[in-house]
């Protein structure tokens, strides 16, 4: 049951879940699957229930930043960016950030989670082990526009049988038969994929979302509101967990059975114990921030902000990692773009009106229907300075998201300009090389730069922590973007775009490396993936958070289950392969 006041709960459940995100509700679902496991999630954000833009797709970008629904994060100064800051969106209600993302939905890379059975030593992290959850996750389902899909992906990779509805796009762009024409005309620096769910994600391909008859599909209103009637299932909202309990040690290692929570910073603070475990899923910045205020993380860091180390573990909140992102926008002949539903109020409240009435039309999309993942050539002279750090051959160095509009990280849509509309294809650097883990796992590196970094900003749990991505320190992921953005303009000078494409827009016009980096210092952003700010790694070693079975490591009672255990950030919007890993944890909890 939904609860609203903490009065309403009992003091003991076998299962404490801390967010009710992405990967929580998962557990809530599968662990309360038993009727002898009493389950509680705790969500820090409120219901997600009637909230439009949490429901349609074409305004999911809506539904943060600086809104009821987000966190309101805002990155540190990027110092590789020109000094830049920039919202950092994550979301706090019901769902998390299923309930507020772009709804791009795949799995990664194979060679992303072989790369992890290795790094943690556990083979069933591999992607022959992993990719049986598909079944048990995603419900494949027909377009909202009931397209023909033959030929847009492969029925068999694919089930029809799990908990949440996902499809091809339900509205057809104007640009998606000239990317199809280029894949054919270009066929050996882009080729078509038809299915990245085999795990070869190279090349280009249609893309899947996390979309059911037209509508978004969240870990809120699919896999928590399937099973919110189990009377073995307490969820409670708008409860800030500040911090886990310390309550004694067991076999000479603190024990944390027992979370501390809040509705506010003025509100009483009420402790919850958990008989069984207490699963930590608040994400990539909620978990490393919880563990740091419970007194869990690197003794320095914890003093600075006078907390007593309870368990010094130096990689909480270290190694964040990141897919930076660099829109490019093209200007185009006449007016195929979706740049109007952005810009004329009559034209969206229309498109909306369909919405509600037929659940068709551009609403039922996110306005991309084609993406790609692609790898520098063999021969970039990068390679004779750097360790290539792609999770293996076949695995991407980047990929790009074709947009039929304007998109920027942060200006706005330029008014309609006389000549025509604009498109922007996105591209989006995988395996950034400006991380801790990169030199750990890399000794060769040649310039090992700090990687990102989530820490307290002082002691009080209703206090946003410091959140510096480190984007762009080396020089490896700054030729990757170089080399991208020559990538796609070879790709727009493609026969399929004669006579549409106009010319680049503002610095995406320079060729030269240093107009090229200058271009992306001043527009990069990110696409908010953040992973491995409680990364997993072998039980024997000292870095890391958690050990291949996601228990905390010198810890007793708790897992971590979330976005943050994820070591690298893989060739996937990192949705996917949470709920991966959620299915694989509540497998692994539950010892089925
Ligand atoms: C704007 C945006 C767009 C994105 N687009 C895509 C996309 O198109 N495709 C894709 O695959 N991925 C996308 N992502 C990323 C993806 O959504 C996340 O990687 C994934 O959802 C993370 O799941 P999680 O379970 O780790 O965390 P979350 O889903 O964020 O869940 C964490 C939950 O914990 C709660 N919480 C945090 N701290 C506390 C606390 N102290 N007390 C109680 N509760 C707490 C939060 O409110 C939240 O509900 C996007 C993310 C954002 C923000």
């Amino acid at each position: 049951r939904l609860c609203h006041d903490p009065g309403h709960l009992r003091s003991t459940y076998d299962y404490v879940i801390v967010g009710g995100g992405t990967a929580g509700n998962v557990l809530a679902a599968r662990l309360s699957e038993d009727g002898k496991n009493s389950v509680l999630v705790l969500e820090a954000g409120g219901s997600n229930e009637g909230a439009l833009v949490l429901e349609v797709p074409f305004l999911g970008p809506t539904a943060t930043p600086n809104t009821l629904f987000d966190w309101n994060y805002t990155v540190t100064p990027q110092a590789n960016l020109d000094g830049r800051t920039f919202p950092y969106p994550r979301g706090r209600v019901l769902g998390g950030s299923s309930s507020v993302n772009y709804m791009v939905h795949h799995y990664g890379s194979s060679e992303d989670w072989d790369r992890l059975a290795r790094l943690t030593g556990e083979s069933s992290w591999s992607w022959n082990s992993i990719k049986r959850y598909i079944a048990r996750h995603e419900r494949f389902v027909p377009p909202a526009d009931n397209h023909n899909t033959t030929g847009q992906y492969i029925p068999s990779l694919h089930s029809t049988a799990g908990v949440l509805p996902k499809s091809l796009p339900g509205w057809s762009n104007g640009i998606d038969q000239r990317i199809v024409a280029t894949t054919a005309e270009l066929a050996s620096e882009f080729p078509f994929n038809e299915d990245i769910t085999s795990g070869n994600v190279l090349g280009i391909t249609w893309l899947q979302c996390a979309i059911g008859g037209g509508q978004r599909s969240s870990s809120a209103n699919t896999y928590l509101k399937d099973v919110m009637g189990r009377k073995n299932l307490d969820v409670l909202i708008n409860a800030t967990v500040t911090k886990l309990v310390h309550t004694g040690m067991s076999g000479g290692k603190p024990c944390f059975k027992a979370v501390q929570f809040a509705n506010g910073p003025q509100g009483a603070s009420t402790i919850v114990h958990a008989t069984k475990e207490v699963i930590l899923s608040a994400g990539a910045i909620g978990t490393p921030q919880i563990l740091q205020l419970s007194g869990i993380g690197d003794r320095a860091e914890l003093s600075s902000n006078s907390i007593e180390t309870i368990l010094n573990l130096p990689s909480v909140g270290k190694n964040l990692s990141e897919h930076t992102l660099v829109p490019n926008s093209w200007l185009v002949k006449g007016s195929e773009s979706l740049d109007n539903l952005h810009r004329d109020p009559a034209a969206a409240s229309a498109a909306l009106s369909e919405w509600q009435a037929n659940k068709t039309g551009p609403f039922t999309d996110i306005g991309t229907n084609m993406f790609g993942f692609l790898r520098l050539p063999a021969n970039a002279s990068i390679f004779e300075t750097m360790p290539d750090p792609a999770s293996g051959p076949t695995a991407a160095h980047w990929e790009v998201l074709f947009s039929n509009f304007y998109a920027s990280g942060s200006a706005a849509v330029p008014p309609p300009d006389p000549n025509g509309s604009y498109i922007t294809a996105v591209a989006a650097l995988i395996s950034p090389t400006s991380r801790e883990l990169f030199s750990i796992c890399l000794p060769t590196a040649m310039n090992v730069i700090q990687g990102g970094i989530v820490k307290l900003a002082s002691n009080n749990p209703f206090e946003a922590p410091l959140i510096d991505l480190g984007l762009l320190a080396s020089e490896f992921d700054r030729f990757v973007l170089r080399e991208a953005i020559r990538a796609l303009k070879r790709f727009f000078s493609a026969s399929p775009w004669t006579d549409y494409v106009i010319s680049p827009v503002g610095g995406l016009a320079g060729d030269a490396d240093a107009e090229l980096d200058a271009y992306v210092r001043s527009i990069a952003t990110t696409v908010f993936h953040p992973v491995g700010t409680a990364s997993m790694s072998p039980a024997h070693v000292e870095w890391g958070v958690v050990d291949p079975h996601l228990r905390l490591k010198g810890a007793e009672g708790v897992r971590i289950v979330d976005a943050s255990v994820f070591p690298f950030v893989p060739n996937a919007h990192t949705a996917g392969p949470t709920y991966l890993l959620a299915e694989r944890a509540a497998s692994l909890i539950r010892e089925y």
